[in-house]
């Protein structure tokens, strides 16, 4: 067992985002020069939201965000239209991409193919095969490696759409998977698989309000939240996960968290 998930604490989610920032910006100066391109695994829920604060604001000197380079997929997305209220890229559209400056370059962005919203399997593998013209050539890799993965936390300890007590958790070959009957709704979704998500060189949790209290407290600090979709993500990813709260979301928590700096 290597180090522990780094667990950074800040007063409110707009106290959180400059570290943030910094930290995706690191991650992005790095993918960059290793391979030119930034590739980034995005969440929905309550992540766009926080990920605009950070990500929209110009600070003074700690480098841009390079748009132009970044090339956006989805941890899990629901079957449903793109334009739907349920749909996690409409939500990263309105909160993120339709707000990039003019002039700031554009990602691209790889939302699901809605030629397939009837058959979620379907889905599922056309969605793996984008991955695969991305990440593999011929084939060759086992794993896709996202040079960023920024996923949410549900009040029930899932992330991207793997539940607690899944068979999907058990999944080790396929890339994406299909999700026919979701606890949460709406039902029909589809989602990175865990090996896909523990491979990523980062992976950060952002998790904010005082609703995620309880889950924080049985994730970090109980064996059973750590047998939970998070805790199974802070065991296998090690010290390659940070995780990016606000004071209410670890209040009596105890595990350690470095209080107001990365
Ligand atoms: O259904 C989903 O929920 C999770 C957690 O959402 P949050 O609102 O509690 O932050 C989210 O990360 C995931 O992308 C979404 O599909």
């Amino acid at each position: 067992m290597g180090k522990p998930p780094n667990l950074f604490a800040f007063q409110s989610a707009s106290e959180l985002a400059p570290s943030l920032r910094q930290y995706i910006l690191e991650a992005q100066a790095s993918a960059l020069s290793r391979h030119g391109t930034f590739r980034v695994a995005l969440s929905g829920g309550s992540l766009p939201k926080t990920l605009a604060q950070a990500l929209l604001k110009e600070t003074n000197g700690e480098g841009k965000v390079q748009w132009a380079k970044w090339e956006i997929f989805y941890a899990d997305e629901r079957a449903v239209p793109l334009d739907h209220a349920d749909s996690n890229h409409k939500l990263v559209q309105e909160e993120i991409l339709d707000k990039i400056p003019e002039g700031a370059g554009k990602p691209h962005v790889y939302p699901i193919d809605v030629k397939y919203l009837d058959d979620v399997q379907e889905l599922a593998d056309q969605y793996e095969k984008t991955l695969v013209s991305i990440f593999a050539q011929r084939d060759s890799v086992k794993l896709p490696m996202f040079d960023l993965l920024l996923l949410g936390c549900g009040p029930d300890g899932h992330t991207c759409s793997l539940f607690p007590g899944s068979p999907l958790l058990r999944e080790s070959d396929a890339w994406v998977l299909q999700i026919p009957d979701s606890p949460k709704p709406p039902p029909k979704r589809i989602t990175l698989s865990l090996p896909v998500v523990t491979h990523g060189i980062k992976i950060a949790f952002v998790a904010t309000g005082g609703g995620k209290k309880d889950i924080m407290k049985q994730i970090f600090d109980t064996d059973e939240g750590r047998q939970l979709p998070c805790g199974l993500v802070n065991a296998t990813g090690q010290e390659r996960v940070s995780w990016f709260v606000d004071y209410p979301a670890i209040e009596g928590v105890s595990f350690p968290a470095r209080r107001g700096s990365l």
